[in-house]
């Protein structure tokens, strides 16, 4: 039963087919503000997908996924998943305009009192390392510097419940170690996240719970991920640090 006064999303009996073959199946998934759960599997075996229906964005083929301890709607909006988890996709969706225009955009979506939201556009700038980008159409950055944009997109907002799809997956260590910054802080701001990387760059080291898709099931456990990527992470910053 989901706790009322913490934000989550609830999956229960769900099963996910394409083209008459399952994906995967689960149970019971609980994602909700207090978690860091790091989310993994095999390529194709539906780590996109599963936050595709956590965010609403696909219907799942049996089974309910529901959101509870949210803000209700606006009257005009049905009660529905979309809005409550925000997804990143791995490849970002920008909008045609410059790197400033994207990151307005982004802060009037946020809610939060106009001197507020200047000052955390500013800091997004500065922690995404964007500054010298601000003037340049959106289209023509690079893979990595297009993370970084929807990275600082999505840290202006502060969502509630974030999911990362190989949030770092083409960026150098530097870029991943900005990054990592400002997943920590919405951390400690209170969005719970849910992570895909195939890379040990530090994200495992956050996590406080492990989803992991295998022979078509998602395993759930409450222990934080295996060590050893931890451990990566630590050598990994002590080399940029210095
Ligand atoms: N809309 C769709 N129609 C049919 N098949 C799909 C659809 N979306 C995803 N699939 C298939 O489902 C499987 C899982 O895809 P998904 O992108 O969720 O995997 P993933 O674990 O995120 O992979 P990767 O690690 O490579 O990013 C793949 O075989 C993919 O081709």
């Amino acid at each position: 039963m989901a706790n009322s006064n913490i934000a989550c999303i609830i999956a229960e009996h769900v099963t996910m087919h394409f083209d008459g073959k399952m994906l995967f199946s689960v149970q019971h998934l609980s994602f909700s503000q207090a978690d860091v759960i790091y989310l993994q599997g095999d390529n194709g075996s539906g780590k996109s997908t599963l936050m595709k229906l956590l965010a609403g964005l696909s219907i799942a083929s049996e089974g309910s996924i529901t959101a509870h301890g949210f803000e209700k709607s606006h009257w005009w909006r049905k009660d529905g998943l979309v809005g409550k988890a925000l997804y990143l996709h791995q490849h970002p969706y920008l909008f045609d305009g410059s790197v400033k225009y994207n990151l307005t955009f982004a802060a009037k979506q946020a809610s939060k009192n106009k001197q507020l939201l200047t000052k955390r556009v500013e800091q997004a700038i500065e922690m995404a390392q964007l500054g010298h980008l601000l003037d340049n159409s959106a289209s023509n950055l690079s893979g990595g510097e297009r993370q970084r944009l929807a990275m600082a997109r999505a840290w202006i907002i502060q969502p509630t419940l974030l999911m990362l799809d190989e949030p770092t997956s083409n960026m150098d260590k530097p870029s991943q170690l900005l990054v990592l910054d400002m997943i920590k802080q919405l951390k400690e701001e209170g969005t719970g996240l849910l992570l895909s990387s195939h890379q040990a760059c530090g994200l495992t080291s956050l996590c406080n719970k492990h989803w992991f898709i295998t022979n078509k099931q998602i395993k759930v456990s409450d222990d934080a991920p295996h060590n050893s990527d931890q451990t990566l992470l630590t050598t990994m910053e002590l080399n940029y640090a210095n």
